[in-house]
């Protein structure tokens, strides 16, 4: 039965990302896709998560007959982009700004084979409660802030930040895990489901 299925490739270095597809219970392979991802003069966020995820389909467009599945996450403020924070003074200032206030988190997911490739779009709330000086200055010291849209970890320490969600949580950890599973399922890849080890 499982040769007739299409080979799943994952197009993501990120870590997260491979642990949130492997909840679905399906096998497949990772390999990154490197890009260049400066926004456009004027981009809206939308438009820029969901132009990322196409452009990495598009980056790894040579991988034949599989069904290829990528992603873009991004944290949005005032209608503005945080995305990875390149050093800690610029971690320490998107955690300012979060603090004590809500944002929205976008994620774009593409799932792509031969001529066919749909995007699905998903927002989730996050509420931050107050953070002081203090908590930020801790949380710099710790490895999460890095490589992380926002300078953030929903799945880690900052777990405690959040005063509210409404939304998905594994679309902020970077892959929405009901609508991927519906996406798949579109291109005939049913969620697997089976052997879990929770
Ligand atoms: C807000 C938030 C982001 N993130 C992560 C998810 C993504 O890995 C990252 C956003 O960066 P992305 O550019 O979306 O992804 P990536 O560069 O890590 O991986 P790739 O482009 O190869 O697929 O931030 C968390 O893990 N937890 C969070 O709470």
């Amino acid at each position: 039965m499982e040769s007739n299925l299409p080979a799943l490739v994952l197009g993501s270095a990120s870590p997260r990302r491979a642990d949130l597809l492997a909840q679905l219970g399906l096998k497949f392979q990772v390999t990154a896709a490197d890009i260049d991802e400066t926004p456009q003069l004027d981009e809206a966020p939308r438009s820029y998560v969901q132009r990322m995820a196409e452009e990495k389909a598009d980056a790894l467009a040579d991988l034949g007959s599989s069904l290829l599945l990528t992603a873009d996450t991004t944290v949005v403020l005032d209608e503005v982009s945080l995305g990875k924070p390149q050093d800690a003074a610029q971690a320490r200032q998107m955690l300012e700004r979060l603090s004590d206030r809500s944002h929205e988190v976008y994620t774009a997911v593409c799932a792509r084979q031969g001529l066919c490739s749909e995007t699905v779009l998903v927002r989730t709330l996050v509420e931050f409660a107050p953070l002081t000086p203090a908590l930020i200055d801790a949380y710099l010291s710790t490895d999460e802030p890095w490589d992380k849209a926002g300078a953030y970890a929903i799945q880690g320490l900052a777990g405690s930040f959040v005063r509210r969600i409404d939304g998905s949580v594994s679309n902020v950890i970077g892959l929405p895990l009901v609508e991927t599973r519906e996406l798949l399922a579109d291109f005939g890849l049913v969620a697997g489901l089976r052997g879990g080890r929770a």
